[in-house]
């Protein structure tokens, strides 16, 4: 890596200076929990709290199922009383949103409610007995109890999102074959790598089986989830049995709930094999013995959808599917077997059996069937990795959707080559919505808003154009507005990133507008550390045609691509596996809580040595864990328990030791949720001047925090003003003032959620939220230090420049940063990042 790149510090604009003198304690006496104070000596963390702390200032057989068939409608993710749950003030003004309100519901409105959800089910039952999928339960379902794995090969639009789980539960071969097993009921979780799918999907699940979401069909997603969970062992009405969630949410599940207890004989066997060896061998371990991997005993069967994205999560959740399946299958052979053995009482109910059946947290022990879903054909790789599991292709989709491209490529001109594709399709085709795809935010923000000024160029007679940006940051009430059906008199134009590109039915959408462009986010690793890129990237040929795909799902559908049919020709079948080039930290931690060391898991590709050597380096500079074996420390369990990157998880246990929680939950609730300040070219002025209004001199994280601060007042003073702030009241909407201060409102309600739950979480774990520094800034810098004390650097000699303390780049402050224009001796930064 060239040392001449430009190399900046803080994108989103998070860097902290100190340059004010500090009398506090030096780095070397940090208090921890029993009050002591403790030296530390790791290499990092003291040279890098000298320098910002310091003196003066410086900081992986066939069968052929086919078929082909139609379906259609919509939804809505809804409150507890069916309300869509719209509650941006800004789409309420607009006329768009309901409020909620708690309405006292009587018995009668609930059987009515009740009726009409079970009449709905009936005609989405018509609707959908067709799909590709369902006309081939049968196979399907013998194929899966047949074998522990299957690798499901569907089209999109084939039913296997919505119809699978159903039929994995209610297929009558599979209630026979769990009623044997005395499970009335199976439990499944799907897996989607984005939250959005999770949500429309269970949304339309729970519609299609009559049942009110959170309850039978429930979703987990970071920081959100409406299910019904009972303890272990237990039963509850409505029990959430079909749970769609983040592959992420899995993942953590695996990592935070160790199987408490082990007073039977087998409670070694509980542990996966490799790991047994080492436990054995390693005197270390014996506090181990108290809690065992996760085996995922909440479920019988697993669902992993959209497998051929290969985040780096659906590696690390095959990989550990892999080893649970094997463990559970040795465990209930080993539980068989002593059942049927002589000394078993009459019961059946053998002394090893009830020994077993304590340890596993109150579950029973039984096997786990896991079902891989691929809209890919390069499924091979998954089969292979599952010793050869049989491969079920389903043919045929819904709606057939036309393809076609453009005579040239448009990269460069994306938004403009968009705009006038709208159009043209605006003013030549007949009424269907249309879905454009655009790399990221920018994009889409540029496009919505030249779509809004053409909108009064529209000839007359033609329908209006509604422009919807949907991409990740949006609040979930404007992301639930692209599912809004439009009006006759207007043609709704989305203007997204990948994130409606799978497992999202959008009713409505006719056509699709592909810029054939996504960001990627990869980590550059070298010698000198790793930084992170954000690179606007060509999509693979998979991608693209789950792009099309979108289109065809209600009624026949269009796909226009922005590029020629040889430049399609030339991109890749599928995209590289996330894992060959991103940060493997989280992923890591989650591993060795199962007790798995990271360089010896089962993976479908190999990270590269380098990745993984980093990340264990970072979690063992974090304190998180131990190596020999590989085991997380007590520091390390508790990070566990915060959903977040381990430096951000180990800045906030750091703040209950430093007395300011409130302030760093505040800082990190912002930073998840996004940048507040609105950067685009057209808000760059009062972007300016919201950033001198909220500006902290020591940096970009407290600036965050003086932002956050800001806005919860702005609401509390609104909710506290008559009539909650509108007509009639001197307070503006909060919406207003974020306007007014170049905000993005979006992503700081979002940060006000993930503020309440990081607080909850908090309290859960016996702290108290409310701790504050006060106006002890150092407090904050102290803190943030110890999750990101390796990202330090010094002003050059020559101040044109920063080079890090620990590794040796040049780096410079971007341009973004309340810091840019100054020259301060040392820095502490979040990310470098090439540009
Ligand atoms: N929310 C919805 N509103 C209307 N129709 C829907 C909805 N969800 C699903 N459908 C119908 O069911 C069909 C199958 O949807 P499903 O999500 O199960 O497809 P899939 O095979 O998983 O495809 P993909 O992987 O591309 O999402 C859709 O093509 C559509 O016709």
């Amino acid at each position: 890596m060239a040392q001449t790149d430009t190399l900046l510090a803080g994108e989103n604009g998070k860097v902290v200076n100190r340059d004010t003198p500090s009398k506090r304690n030096g780095p070397s006496d940090v208090p921890v929990s029993n009050g002591k104070k403790r030296s530390r000596s790791a290499d990092g963390l003291e040279m890098a709290t000298d320098s910002l702390l310091s003196n003066n200032s410086q900081r992986k057989r066939r069968n052929g199922v086919i078929t082909t068939g139609k379906t259609s409608k919509q939804v809505f993710l809804q409150d507890e009383n069916g309300l869509d749950a719209m509650e941006d003030d800004e789409l309420a003004r607009k006329g768009k949103g309901k409020k909620i309100q708690a309405l006292p519901v009587s018995e009668q409105d609930r059987r009515a409610e009740m009726e009409s959800r079970k009449a709905r089910a009936k005609k989405l039952a018509i609707e959908t007995a067709a799909l590709p999928v369902n006309t081939a339960q049968d196979e399907l379902v013998k194929a899966i109890l047949a074998n522990d794995t299957v690798i499901v090969m569907a089209e999109t639009g084939s039913g296997k999102s919505t119809q699978l789980p159903k039929m994995l539960q209610q297929h009558r071969f599979i209630k026979e074959h769990f009623k044997q097993k005395q499970i009335p009921t199976p439990t499944l979780a799907i897996t989607q790598p984005r939250r959005l799918p999770c949500l429309s999907l269970a949304q339309r699940v729970s519609e299609e089986m009559g049942v009110k979401l959170g309850k039978e069909v429930g979703y987990a997603v970071r920081f959100d989830s409406k299910e019904t969970l009972a303890a272990p062992g237990t039963k509850k009405n409505g029990q959430t049995s079909i749970r769609f969630c983040t592959e992420g949410v899995l993942l953590r599940e695996l990592g935070n709930e160790p199987l408490k207890n082990s007073k039977n004989k087998t409670a070694e066997g509980n542990i996966i094999p490799e790991i047994k060896t080492e436990i054995k061998t390693n005197g270390q371990a014996s506090t181990d013995k108290e809690e065992h991997p996760n085996l995922l005993l909440r479920y019988d069967i697993i669902i992993i959808d959209e497998a051929h994205e290969r985040t780096l999560n659906t590696d690390f959740l095959l990989g550990s599917l892999k080893l649970i399946q094997a463990e559970r299958k040795r465990l209930t052979k080993q539980l068989e077997e002593a059942k049927d053995a002589p000394n078993a009482t009459e019961s059946g109910t053998g002394s090893i059996e009830v020994g077993v059946q304590q340890s596993w947290g109150g579950y029973q022990m039984r096997e786990l069937k896991v079902v891989v879903m691929s809209a890919t054909l390069e499924a091979d790789v998954f089969s292979e990795f599952f010793d050869h599991a049989p491969i079920l292709y389903v043919k045929g989709r819904t709606y057939p959707v036309d393809v076609y491209h453009a005579t040239e490529d448009h990269e460069e001109d994306r938004v403009d080559a968009a705009l006038k594709q709208c159009f043209q399709l605006h003013v030549t085709k007949p009424p269907g919505d249309i879905l454009v795809f655009m790399p990221g935010q920018e994009e889409i923000e540029g496009l919505v808003k030249s779509l809004e000024q053409y909108n009064n160029e529209i000839p007359e007679g033609l329908p209006k154009i509604n422009a919807l940006p949907l991409y990740r940051v949006l609040s979930q009430a404007q992301q639930n507005l692209v599912f809004e059906a439009s009006r006759d008199d207007v043609r709704k134009v989305i203007v997204s990133t990948n994130i409606a590109e799978t497992g999202l039915t959008i009713p409505g959408i006719k056509y699709v507008v592909d810029s054939g462009l996504q960001k990627e986010r990869s980590v550059i690793t070298s010698a000198s550390g790793s930084m992170s890129a954000l690179q606007t990237i060509q999509c693979s040929k998979s991608a693209a045609n789950q792009r099309a795909g979108r289109a065809g799902r209600t009624a026949a559908g269009e796909c226009y691509r922005l590029y020629s049919e040889p430049a399609y020709e030339k991109r890749p079948q599928v995209a590289e596996a996330e894992i060959l080039r991103t940060d493997l930290s989280s992923a890591i931690l989650t591993l060795i809580a199962m007790k798995q060391n990271p360089f010896e898991f089962p993976y479908i590709d190999q990270p590269s040595r380098p990745f993984s050597v980093q990340a264990v380096a970072e979690l063992l500079r974090l304190s998180a864990i131990t190596v020999n074996p590989f085991r997380l420390t007590e520091l390390g369990k508790r990070m566990q328990h915060y959903p977040m990157i381990p430096s951000r998880a180990r800045i906030l246990l750091e703040s209950f030791h430093c007395g300011c929680p409130s302030e760093i939950i505040d800082i990190l609730s912002l930073q998840e949720a996004g940048n507040p300040i609105l950067e685009s070219a057209s808000q760059r002025e009062k972007a300016e001047k919201a950033k001198a209004t909220f500006k902290h001199r020591d940096g970009d994280h407290l600036t965050y925090l003086a932002i956050l601060r800001a806005f919860i007042e702005q609401q509390e003073q609104r909710a506290s003003a008559p009539q909650g702030g509108r007509t009639g009241s001197s307070v503006s909407p909060t919406s207003e003032w974020c306007k007014d201060n170049a905000l993005n409102f979006r992503v700081l309600k979002e940060a006000v959620q993930i503020r309440s739950q990081l607080r909850q979480l908090a309290q859960q774990q016996g702290h108290d939220p409310d701790v504050s520094a006060g106006e002890d800034s150092d407090k904050v810098l102290r803190c943030l230090l110890h999750g990101l004390f390796l990202n330090t650097a010094r002003i050059q000699p020559d101040k044109r420049g920063y080079r890090q303390v620990v590794g040796s780049r040049d780096i410079k402050i971007h341009p973004s940063s309340v810091l840019a224009d100054r020259k301060v001796p040392t820095i502490l930064y979040d990310e470098i990042y090439r540009s």
